[in-house]
């Protein structure tokens, strides 16, 4: 992951399948590595179902649709969740924002470059699926995370994802997280399954970034609309969280 220390560092969050836990991902790592006296933006890529403001329990009175049709300055979206921590939030309910047109995305990428210099990374956490929005954020990202269950449906269609990103955009580097992993081994099967599938059509070898246990926990948090990372810190999903985020943090 080795890039200019003075840009910030673009990583998309997406998983082809919903509900594997990419916003729960998102919104904890995001806040893992802001503990590094990291200056962390979130983009809610959901323009359709947007929920990163739930998780942080945010009062949101523009989004990404706003500044994209008004035209207005960007940071008035954003919310400071922490003071590291900024979130700029999607829409809910408009199935338009979906899909984005070329002008729709060149206006989002002068936006997200306008806001993104003023923090050390941006998080972009997509909508599930392989809409246009998820090809775009994957696509205008430095580095994505793929976050996988071990559940053969998630592996199905985190491998439709790569496919179409390596084939059309000739993206060639991915990164995994496995999420509600119950084990090493289990952890360990599942990469190597989709790094047979990748190594053998596509002739990738995705780079495994870590696990994050199955842990109810993380179930609790969402209830409270807590981060896990703050409501409880020794928790396994907490410490996995935190790994990752400095073990990101030291490839940079
Ligand atoms: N490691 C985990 N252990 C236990 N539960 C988890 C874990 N990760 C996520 N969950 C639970 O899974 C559910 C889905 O998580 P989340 O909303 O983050 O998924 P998502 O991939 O963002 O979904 P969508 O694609 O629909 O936006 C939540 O109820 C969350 O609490």
């Amino acid at each position: 992951m080795a890039t200019n220390k003075k840009q910030p560092l673009t990583l998309c969050v997406t998983s082809g399948k919903g509900g594997v836990g990419k916003t729960s991902f998102t919104v904890n790592f995001a806040l893992a590595l802001s503990r590094n006296d990291s200056r962390v933006l979130v983009i809610d890529g959901d323009m359709g179902l947007a929920n990163v403001d739930v998780l942080l329990r945010l009062s949101v009175k523009t989004n990404v649709r706003d500044i994209l049709e008004s035209g207005a300055d960007p940071r008035q979206a954003l919310i400071f969740a922490r003071p590291n921590l900024a979130v700029l939030p999607g829409s809910s309910g408009v199935p338009e924002m979906v899909s984005l047109g070329t002008q729709q995305q060149e206006r989002l990428a002068g936006f997200i470059r306008q806001v993104a210099a003023d923090f050390d990374y941006v998080i972009i956490d997509t909508a599930a699926g392989i809409g246009e929005s998820v090809l775009w954020y994957n696509q205008f990202a430095d580095h994505n995370i793929f976050i996988l269950s071990p559940d053969p449906t998630s592996m199905t269609d985190a491998y439709a994802l790569i496919k179409l990103l390596c084939r059309d955009y000739g993206i060639n580097h991915f990164n995994l997280v496995l999420n509600f992993v119950r084990g090493l081994r289990e952890g360990n099967h599942t990469v190597d399954t989709i790094n047979r599938v990748t190594q053998r059509f596509l002739k990738l070898k995705l780079a495994h970034l870590g696990n994050i246990p199955e842990d109810k926990a993380v179930r609790r948090a969402v209830l409270d609309q807590v981060p896990f990372v703050e409501q409880t810190p020794g928790s396994k999903a907490t410490r996995a969280i935190h790994d990752l985020a400095q073990r990101v943090h030291s490839l940079i």
